[in-house]
């Protein structure tokens, strides 16, 4: 599918993605790669400007109604009558959904996000965190099959965040599918299944969660050396070093998820071998490094276009 706001902007650039029924998907992208656009048109908030989407079958846009009722979505604002009471809140979401009253199921809910004391309470009356959990019972209240989460936890304390990841284990394991967009890699990391990273509206990739995290694990270790040297002299084959800055630094390229980096190994031999260095300095790839290494190496291989 493709989207382009009525002010021109093109949000979402022939994007082509099938997620798998029970997983947990990743889409990881920085602030307005067009995550929330790409949602909201799933969840027949906003129109594609072409393309179809069927969810479990339906199509999104001359079904909605069919294919909305099969969706839970938590979105990035919170979004709920303030004077309502946690329960009725759940109820009446159930309710729109054309749902049949479930006392037994809602109360579930509640206490599987740890509502069950607020049952009774005024939403307004609870801090922010708790309001959150109140969207996610809201989302779950009609038994979705398929729960989105918008940035689940962007701007969330580490406890909810830690029972976030808890309760969406548990919706996995009762065969829940479940989207997520964030743009932190470490939530991806904990949770996901697979990964798409998105970036002005294209999908760079899609990819096994472990595959993309051996690419993100790739660190540098920089030493600038006191004698700036001509070429790698023997001896150093192993670490496969490369001469920057006109061999004044040596670099080395590790993989930081391995149990033996090799620096220890490395520092031991370039001390054997007389060669000292003034400083060291090691660096990561950054989420941007990985989008420009991505957009490069489909640019030189010529793959452009789609994923
Ligand atoms: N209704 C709209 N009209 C015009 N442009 C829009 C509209 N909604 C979003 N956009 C633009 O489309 C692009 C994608 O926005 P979107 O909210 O989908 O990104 P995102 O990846 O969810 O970002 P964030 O993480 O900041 O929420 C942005 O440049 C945004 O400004």
């Amino acid at each position: 599918m493709s989207k382009t706001y009525g002010s021109g902007h093109r949000a979402l650039d022939h994007v082509d993605l099938e997620i798998r029924r029970g997983e947990i998907f990743a889409l990881l992208g920085p602030n307005g790669a067009g995550k929330t656009t790409l949602i909201s048109i799933i969840c027949g908030i906003v129109t594609p400007s072409t393309g179809t989407i069927l969810v479990d079958g339906h199509d999104a846009v001359h079904e909605p109604r069919a294919a909305r009722s099969r969706i839970g979505l938590v979105p990035q604002e919170i979004a709920v009558d303030m004077f309502s009471t946690v329960g009725s809140a759940l109820r009446f979401s159930r309710g729109l959904f054309g749902k049949a009253p479930d006392q037994a199921y809602c109360d579930q809910v509640l206490k599987d996000l740890s509502l069950w004391d607020k049952r009774g309470a005024k939403i307004m009356e609870l801090s922010g965190g708790m309001k959150r959990r109140v969207m996610i019972a809201k989302a779950l209240s009609h038994e979705p099959d398929i729960l989105f989460l918008d940035e689940p936890t962007a701007g969330v304390d580490v406890s909810l965040r830690r029972d976030m990841w808890k309760m969406i284990g548990k919706l996995r394991e009762r065969g829940t599918t479940i989207i997520l967009t964030t743009h932190y890699i470490e939530e991806a990391e904990e949770m996901a299944d697979r990964v798409g990273v998105i970036d002005k509206g294209r999908l760079l990739l899609v990819e096994d969660k472990a595959a993309l995290m051996k690419k993100l694990g790739k660190r540098e270790l920089d030493l600038s050396l006191v004698e700036p040297m001509a070429a790698i002299p023997a001896g150093l084959e192993e670490w496969h070093l490369s001469l920057e800055d006109e061999g004044h630094r040596l670099r080395y390229t590790f993989d930081a998820q391995a149990e033996r980096t090799g620096i220890p190994s490395l520092l031991r031999k370039l001390g054997e071998m007389g060669i000292a260095f003034k400083d060291l300095d090691t660096s990561k790839s950054s989420l941007e490094d990985i989008f420009v290494g991505l957009v490069e190496h489909r640019e030189a291989s010529n793959e452009g276009g789609v994923a």
